[in-house]
């Protein structure tokens, strides 16, 4: 059972572990400790007025001789939908908006040079109904709807690249919708725009009600702060998905993802964390937070009765690091802004000592994945 009131796995670990054991724990469970970034103290006292938590890290590069450093600063923002799912749509969008620009401000003081938002952030996670009004009226277009200006405005005002994950209104196709992840440069302009490629059937995650697979393959996103690419929710269980967007040059892959604890907890440490290990990335994983209750009850197809809530979102959101490393989550139940530093060198420095990418057998595997999707193949097992 996932429980609200348990605030986060590092947490408890420093309540109750002796300090000497603390430290070989963290060793292994989180790699190389990173730095506590030193944050500017009108940043917390802003994130405290704000009820959020700020949290800010830094990750280790060697000096090379070569090569500069290219540190860069990433916030996370994690939060719970302020207005109950009932409100009108108009004001729940708003409410939104104003609560993601007092935690921009907040990334802005601390030198935030990219920022992702959560998944479809602009609503409820209401695809457990599967009901189509009033939720589809949060879909709005990609290129010119009213979050993606709002983010052009974010973007310009603090020279930050802002990576906006919505659903999106597609009206030159049929006015279909999609899971989309609009990416704003720093200059205000649209970059460019990515959709999911997964879409979950599993548990009350009924999205296929909605939208489909995305068709823009897996672009990467050139920006003044290095190469971004975004992997949105539950792409993150398949690793040729993350494959895919590193092969296309990828430095930071964010996962703007909703999910809940009873599904995916165990998991969640695990997923994003060991795509930055194999994939020689930094990689950024984002969770709402808190319960949505919806107006109507819905069954979950599991011979239990009707209810009108979705679950825990538990955040823990957290940055992992090519070598293996990781900062500590976000709490499971406030809302949040994690500011990480990089040093995005470590992607290539992690790359000459581990190889992956020089010992990946990519030839072939292409050629026998190409076989496996065959009708008429047959696997190779060999019997006696
Ligand atoms: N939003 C989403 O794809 N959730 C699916 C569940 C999961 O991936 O943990």
């Amino acid at each position: 059972m996932a429980r609200a009131g348990f605030e986060s796995l590092e947490r408890c670990l420093e309540k109750h572990l002796p300090l000497a054991d603390l430290q070989e724990v963290k060793r292994i469970l989180y790699g190389k400790e990173t730095r506590k970034l030193d944050l500017p103290s009108r940043a917390f006292e802003a994130a405290s007025k704000g009820d959020f938590e700020l949290q800010g890290y830094a990750f280790q590069a060697v000096a090379e001789q070569q090569r500069r450093p290219r540190t860069v600063r990433m916030g996370l923002v994690q939060n719970r939908t302020p207005l109950p799912a009932d409100t009108p749509v108009v004001k729940q969008v708003t409410a939104l908006h104003r609560r993601i620009e007092a935690i921009v401000e907040v990334a802005a003081m601390c030198g935030v040079n990219i920022i992702c938002f959560q998944e479809a952030w602009t609503m409820p996670f209401a695809f457990c109904t599967r009901e189509k009004l009033p939720w589809t009226e949060f879909a709005e277009s990609a290129e010119d709807g009213p979050t993606t200006k709002f983010c052009q405005e974010l973007a310009r005002k603090h020279d930050m690249v802002v990576v906006s994950p919505i659903l999106e209104r597609d009206t030159e196709h049929g006015d279909i919708l999609w899971n989309t992840a609009v990416v704003i440069s720093n200059s205000g302009a649209v970059l460019g725009k990515t959709r999911k490629n997964h879409i979950p059937r599993v548990g009350d995650f009924n999205e296929s009600t909605y939208y489909m697979e995305g068709n823009l393959g897996h672009p990467v996103f050139q920006t003044q702060f290095g190469r971004i690419a975004v992997n949105i929710c539950y792409g993150r269980h398949h690793p040729l998905n993350w494959l895919m967007y590193s092969i296309n040059g990828a430095e930071v892959i964010f996962n703007p993802s909703a999910t809940i604890g009873v599904l995916s907890e165990s998991l969640w440490p695990i997923e994003a964390r060991n795509a930055a290990i194999a994939n020689h990335c930094f990689t950024c994983a984002i969770n709402r937070v808190g319960e949505e209750f919806f107006p109507n009850e819905f069954t979950s197809g599991d011979g239990k009765k009707a209810h009108r809530d979705f679950g825990y979102f538990y955040g823990s959101s957290y940055v992992a690091a090519p070598d293996g490393s990781r900062t500590p989550g976000l709490s499971r139940n406030r809302d949040g802004l994690l500011v990480t530093e990089l040093d995005l060198n470590l992607c290539r420095q992690v790359n000459d000592i581990w190889g992956f990418k020089m010992t990946g057998r990519y030839e072939m595997y292409a050629r026998e994945l190409a076989e496996a999707v065959q009708p008429n193949y047959s696997p190779k097992i060999v019997k006696e």
